[in-house]
């Protein structure tokens, strides 16, 4: 998707990929994960998630990517703390304590503003971009978080039946993008209530991806 799409998204407030509770698999899992105490966590695409809160709550350090500055502010906003708002290379950072949330485009962060990561955590974000970015992403993102675990979720659905973003992430892709990288696993499937939009039978899916770099 064009940036201007995302930005027309979050000035409108069409943003119905954003959840108020915390993802059910996230919450499930991040026990088995490894996700705790002193976990350094990045969630790339990160809007203003509150799943982001739910890892500060843990003990997480918390970094993220996010093109939208309107989605970064109102994320420190829900949390009731002022970051700090500096210029950095091409990005803009805002840094609060435990929290850092890079403004702008994910193909722009360097692996020294990111830094050492434990866990990558991708919800909407994979599933966010058309098939033509995501090899270069799924590339991109292991590149910037050697030795990370990833928890990943996507949804498969029949794709004739309704565009995306989220667009439908057939296993297959999985492999294909991660599998060089990565080991796979399967963590959890589960049919998404009420389909996807309310239109389409969907199943969401959770993996891990644990780097072999
Ligand atoms: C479907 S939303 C998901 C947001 C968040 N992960 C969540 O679960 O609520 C995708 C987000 O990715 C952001 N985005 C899209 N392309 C991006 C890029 N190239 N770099 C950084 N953020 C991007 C959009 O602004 C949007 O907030």
């Amino acid at each position: 998707m064009e940036h201007t799409f995302w930005h027309d998204k979050w000035e409108k407030g069409e943003i119905g990929f954003h959840q108020s509770d915390i993802h059910p698999m996230l919450a499930g899992f991040a026990d088995k994960f490894g996700i705790g105490d002193g976990c350094r966590v990045f969630v790339p695409l990160c809007g203003k998630s509150n799943d982001m809160t739910f890892l500060l709550e843990r003990g997480c350090e918390v970094v993220g990517v996010e093109l939208s500055q309107l989605a970064v502010s109102q994320y420190f906003e829900s949390l009731g703390v002022t970051p700090v708002i500096e210029e950095c290379g091409k990005l803009m950072r805002y840094t609060a304590p435990d929290i850092t949330l890079y403004c702008g485009d994910f193909f722009a962060l360097t692996p020294e503003q990111l830094g050492t990561i434990d866990v990558v955590y991708d919800r909407a974000a994979l599933v966010a971009l058309p098939q033509d970015m995501r090899k270069q992403y799924s590339q991109r993102l292991c590149s910037l978080t050697p030795g990370a675990k990833q928890l990943l979720v996507t949804f498969e659905y029949d794709q004739s039946l309704i565009g995306g973003p989220p667009f439908a992430i057939p296993s297959e892709e999985i492999q294909q993008n991660y599998g060089k990288y990565c080991a796979i696993t399967l963590l959890h499937s589960e049919a998404l209530k009420g389909g996807l939009k309310g239109k389409v039978p969907a199943v969401e899916n959770l993996w891990s991806l644990t780097s072999k770099g």
